[in-house]
């Protein structure tokens, strides 16, 4: 199988993202969880940018042993001495020279005829051959260079003693096939080509980064170059996990492969967010948190029968621990269950779709259906108390300057509903007298409590209280994303309880659910 280097810039063009800014040590501490990917070369830095990245990169190329250290230099003796300067004391130094060739860059920015860009980069790479060995020569922007005159800038290269032609797509403009040709285009026309490794760095501003990247690997690149996570300038850079897991999952198509320890990327993706503060989105190809997770009830059923319906890599190939089956409003039975089984809970199927029917309820108001969510349901549901009245409607008038007013509906045992208001000092106080009123019983509430049972805005709460009447105390629990709507089921779940315990003080209401 033909091995693909992969070449990070996670510490340079990563670097570059605005408002990413690395010290000595965060480099260190990436470049070291590089070395442990296995990738083959690091770029630390552009040390002739500022004091700081010289010491940078020198303090990766003196820590980091088993990759090659690279710095970047324009063509210019000052920035190559620099380079030099930086890379004492690493292993393998490689130096990563660049000279814009397009006709856009050579007008505007350089103000450079043709002849000059070859003269000034030929210098820069004889040049630089006085400190390295190893020396890359990217035609910056060669994405929107004439292909004739690419070829001519990479036959320079060559004859002047680069070792590796790195091909940039700088800003992001090529499609996969027009990119692919470049690569075709020179190793079948440039003389020499095979002494030198070809390298592909491709830029997200179209979102076809690591489809160009491919495409380079289709048509003869042996490098690809990019950053973990895909950051970098503006839209940033091919993402070095998508190509390397492409490349694992269709080696059937590809018939290539890099030497990446794959299950250090979750690691090394997380470390890479953390100490660049870019965060990883959901749903971010290989490393977004979503990447393993299925939500809806058809894949979740099919990924419990057969992981392989709905997954083409595993993610304990990146080194995270397994799939995720999130419970949301667009699961279906086999997962609930499946849920309920791994938090202890066994259920008959009655009660499993009575508990389903208000999980889906839930779900409807609440995005992220949490364990604790499932629980406060299930513990709810486990009390079976028969259902003397059900809160059906609930209104509730409230102002700061005016008296609360609460109309409470509920169905009741027999099939009707009855329907009542009340006012009260409180929302609270209006709602209990209401049901007082439509319930016709007579209690006291001796304590009322109420907590946050999940986390977040649209967490779940869960009211307490505790009412007498005579002899009788009892307890009542409502649970619900709305805190009055949880004291009003708390409160007739509770006056259920007493007229059950009027008639039955010793049922046992746990049997129709086991906990394992
Ligand atoms: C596509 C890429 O990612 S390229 C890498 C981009 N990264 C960076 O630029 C980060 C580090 N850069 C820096 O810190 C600064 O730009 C420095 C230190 C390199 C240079 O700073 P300054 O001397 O103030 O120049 P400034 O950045 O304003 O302008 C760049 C100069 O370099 C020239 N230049 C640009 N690329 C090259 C090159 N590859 N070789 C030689 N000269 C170049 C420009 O034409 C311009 O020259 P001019 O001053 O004669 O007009
Ligand atoms: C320095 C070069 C390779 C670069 O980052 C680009 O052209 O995008
Ligand atoms: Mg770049």
């Amino acid at each position: 199988m033909r091995k693909i280097y992969i070449f990070d810039t996670t510490l340079r063009d990563g670097e570059q993202s605005p408002g990413v800014n690395l010290n000595m040590q965060e480099k260190v501490e990436i470049a070291l969880q590089l070395e442990k990917l296995g990738v083959d070369r690091i770029e630390a830095g552009f040390p002739a940018a500022s004091p700081g990245d010289l010491a940078g990169v020198n303090a990766v190329a003196r820590a980091v042993k088993n990759a090659s250290i690279i710095g970047l230099a324009r063509s210019r003796e000052q920035d190559i001495d620099a380079v030099h300067e930086a890379l004492k004391g690493a292993q393998d130094p490689c130096i990563h020279l660049f000279l814009a060739t397009s006709p856009i860059h050579r007008k505007h920015k350089l103000r450079m005829e043709k002849e000059q860009v070859l003269a000034t980069a030929e210098a820069a790479i004889r040049y630089a051959k006085k400190y390295f060995d190893k020396i890359e020569f990217s035609p910056e922007d060669a994405g929107r260079t004439e292909l004739d005159f690419l070829c001519e800038v990479t036959a320079m290269a060559i004859r002047a003693g680069a070792t590796v032609v790195n091909i940039p797509d700088t800003v992001g403009y090529l499609n996969p096939s027009e990119f692919g040709n470049i690569f075709k285009t020179l190793k079948e026309n440039v003389v020499g080509i095979e002494k030198i490794q070809l390298s592909a760095h491709c830029h997200d501003d179209l979102g076809m980064a690591t489809a160009n990247a491919l495409a380079a690997v289709l048509n003869g690149a042996d490098q690809i170059e990019g950053t973990i996570n895909g950051i970098g300038e503006r839209a940033g850079n091919t993402s070095l996990e998508e190509v390397v897991m492409a490349l694992e999952t269709r080696q059937d198509f590809f018939q290539a492969k890099s030497s990446l320890v794959l299950g250090e990327i979750a690691r090394t993706s997380r470390l890479v967010s953390k100490l660049t503060g870019m965060v990883v989105p959901g749903n971010k190809a290989i490393v977004g948190a979503n990447a393993f997770a299925h939500e809806s009830g058809i894949h979740q059923d099919g990924m419990l029968k057969e992981k392989t319906t709905y997954e083409i890599m595993s993610p304990e190939t990146i080194g995270l621990k397994d799939s995720k089956l999130v419970l949301g409003k667009h699961s279906g039975r086999h997962a609930f269950r499946e849920k309920l089984v791994d938090m202890g809970y066994d259920m008959n199927d009655e009660l499993l779709n009575a508990t389903f029917a208000k999980f889906k309820d839930l779900a409807d108001k609440k995005k992220n259906v949490t364990d604790e969510d499932i629980r406060a349901l299930i513990e709810e549901k486990l009390i079976e108390t028969p259902e003397v009245f059900v809160l059906d409607t609930m209104q509730l008038s409230y102002g700061n300057q005016s008296v609360p007013t609460a109309t409470i509906r509920v169905t009741t045992i027999e099939g009707g509903t009855a329907e009542e208001a009340a006012v009260g000092n409180g929302s609270v106080d209006a709602i209990y007298k209401a049901i007082d009123k439509v319930t016709q019983e007579d209690v006291e509430l001796e304590d009322y409590s109420i907590k946050s049972v999940t986390q977040g805005k649209d967490a779940l709460g869960e009211v307490h209280v505790v009412l007498r009447q005579g002899d009788y105390s009892v307890q009542g629990r409502g649970v619900s994303t709305d805190i009055l709507e949880a004291s009003a089921k708390a409160y007739i779940d509770a006056i259920n309880r007493l007229i059950e315990k009027r008639k039955s003080p010793a049922r046992n209401s746990r049997d129709n659910v086991t906990l394992i």
